[in-house]
């Protein structure tokens, strides 16, 4: 069998064109712009990627993008003094605080600081908390992504066996609440748990949100399931020339691709979505701010 490749960067544009319709009726009846601020400390690589190809489509949909680039060095109490403006400015909707950060600052800490209402990657503690007690939180963006493909993809989720191998804040944990919420049986896999493979081979969605490159294998794949790939990976690609590099995600697409019903590439896949998705909750934080309706369709 071969998969049907799940075209993640056209279902994205699709989304950003309900975003920017949402916008414009904002602006034309309330005279309100959605605004994202995101801020960058260092110069992680991947980092970077992200935050170029958001900077363009946020001005695209109709948004203000505030971009605060800080020294990697940055004293904590510098990027806290901005982190309170922005929860300050009536004129920002959204915060994103991209990770990873240099050593002397605390993830946990920023994540913390951040107001709620503008937690546009759904990562403080009371979105968290909202999230898992089944009530309307801010989701983080990667998994409202996945969960969106899966449900154009399969329609219903309901008693679907998923495996979710990750359980990071960002994108494991969230996407297990999301798809329990849907009414999968989910199981949340990590680096401790025991048969990797076996555990894979009972699931009908199969997420890989690991960070190491094509570790899922074609055997691991129950034939027909859905397989929803999160890693971004830059790997050495000598076949393409010296130096050269390329992007694989977490799973063996070619293997992987001769057993799954669908599957998401990469590039091409979750990542398209991620960026849409934050725009998305962007939006919606703007409305919610404003004591607006949501936008239809862009919430979990
Ligand atoms: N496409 C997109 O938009 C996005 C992509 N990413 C990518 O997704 C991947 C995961 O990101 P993130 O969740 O932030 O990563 P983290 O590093 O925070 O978490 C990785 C998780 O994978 C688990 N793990 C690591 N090694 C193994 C192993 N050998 N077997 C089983 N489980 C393992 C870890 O387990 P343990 O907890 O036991 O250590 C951990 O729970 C990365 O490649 C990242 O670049 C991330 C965000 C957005
Ligand atoms: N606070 C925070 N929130 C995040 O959501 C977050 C983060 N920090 N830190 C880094 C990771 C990674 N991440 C990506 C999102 C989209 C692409 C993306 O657009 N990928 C394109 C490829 C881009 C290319 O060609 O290089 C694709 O998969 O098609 C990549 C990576 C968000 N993350």
């Amino acid at each position: 069998m071969t998969a049907t490749i799940i075209d993640g960067k056209a279902f994205a544009a699709t989304v950003r064109e309900k975003v920017a319709a949402g916008v414009a009726t904002l602006k034309a009846d309330h005279g309100i712009t959605p605004g994202l601020a995101v801020v960058l400390v260092g110069e992680d690589p991947a980092s970077q990627v992200y935050v170029r190809n958001k900077g363009t489509q946020t001005i695209e949909v109709g948004m203000n993008s505030f971009e605060h680039k800080l020294p990697a060095d940055v004293p904590e109490a510098e990027l806290y003094a901005l982190i309170d403006r922005l929860n300050a400015d009536p004129a920002v909707h959204g915060i994103l605080v991209q990770f990873p950060v240099p050593d002397h600052l605390s993830e946990t800490d920023i994540v913390a600081r951040i107001d709620p209402a503008k937690d546009v990657d759904g990562l403080h503690v009371v979105n968290a908390g909202l999230l898992a007690s089944g009530q309307k939180a801010m989701v983080s963006c990667t998994p409202l992504g996945c969960l969106m493909l899966l449900r154009d993809q399969l329609g219903s989720l309901s008693g679907l066996n998923a495996v979710v191998v990750g359980r990071s804040n960002l994108v494991g944990k969230p996407l297990a609440q999301l798809l329990l919420r849907d009414s999968c049986t989910v199981t949340i896999a990590h680096s401790r748990t025991k048969d990797l493979p076996e555990v894979c081979r009972g699931a009908d969605i199969l997420i890989a949100a690991v960070g190491r490159p094509q570790m899922v294998k074609g055997d691991w794949v129950k034939p027909g399931a859905a397989v929803i790939d999160v890693g971004i990976n830059r790997i050495d690609a000598p076949e393409r020339g010296e130096g050269k590099t390329r992007l694989v995600g977490d799973v063996d697409f070619a293997s992987a691709s001769e057993v799954a019903g669908a599957i998401t590439p990469v590039p091409g896949g979750v990542g398209p979505m991620t960026i849409a998705c934050l725009l998305a909750n962007t939006l919606t934080a703007c409305c919610r701010a404003n004591d607006l309706p949501e936008p239809d369709g862009l919430t979990a």
